[in-house]
């Protein structure tokens, strides 16, 4: 794990996040991406060599429609950059960690990303994310 990539944080109104956090952080947010395969729409914020993923659900599947049922608005999961994904995701289920997905997946900001089983991560939410080449 080289640092921490992102903090993803669940929201019901994007665009009312938006100003919220460019209130908090000083700064507007700098791309906005939605991602069909996981139901989401994205807001990304630059925070030093970090970033903050605000993410509404676009669907009722979304996981993010059932995070926010159950627990309402607020963090949702911690993403950490990876130099190999694959090497990382066999080390970690190495280390009885369970793996979400068997592959990496696209995920947002252009990169592959996979998800470790909160359950098995001390109750976090844990995302990897390597940068597409
Ligand atoms: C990829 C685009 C973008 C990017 O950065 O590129 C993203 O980050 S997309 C983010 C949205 N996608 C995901 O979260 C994919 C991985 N998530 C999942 O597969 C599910 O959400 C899962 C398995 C974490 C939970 O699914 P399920 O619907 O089965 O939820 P339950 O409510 O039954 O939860 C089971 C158990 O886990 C606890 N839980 C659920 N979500 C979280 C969470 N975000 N953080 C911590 N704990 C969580 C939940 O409380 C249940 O625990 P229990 O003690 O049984 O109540
Ligand atoms: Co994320």
């Amino acid at each position: 794990m080289d640092k921490i990539e992102h903090i993803g944080i669940a929201v019901r109104d994007l665009e009312k996040s938006n100003d919220l956090y460019a209130k908090l952080l000083g700064k507007s947010h700098y791309k906005m991406e939605e991602v069909l395969s996981e139901g989401v729409r994205t807001s990304f914020f630059e925070v030093g060599p970090n970033k903050i993923e605000l993410l509404e659900a676009t669907s009722v599947e979304s996981p993010i429609a059932g995070f926010l049922d159950k627990k309402g608005e607020g963090i949702h999961h911690i993403a950490f950059a990876v130099d190999d994904i694959v090497a990382e995701m066999k080390r970690l289920e190495s280390e009885g960690f369970k793996l979400l997905n068997k592959e990496p997946k696209l995920g947002a900001d252009n990169k592959l990303v996979a998800f470790v089983h909160p359950k098995t991560a001390g109750g976090v939410l844990v995302e990897l994310c390597q940068e597409r080449k």
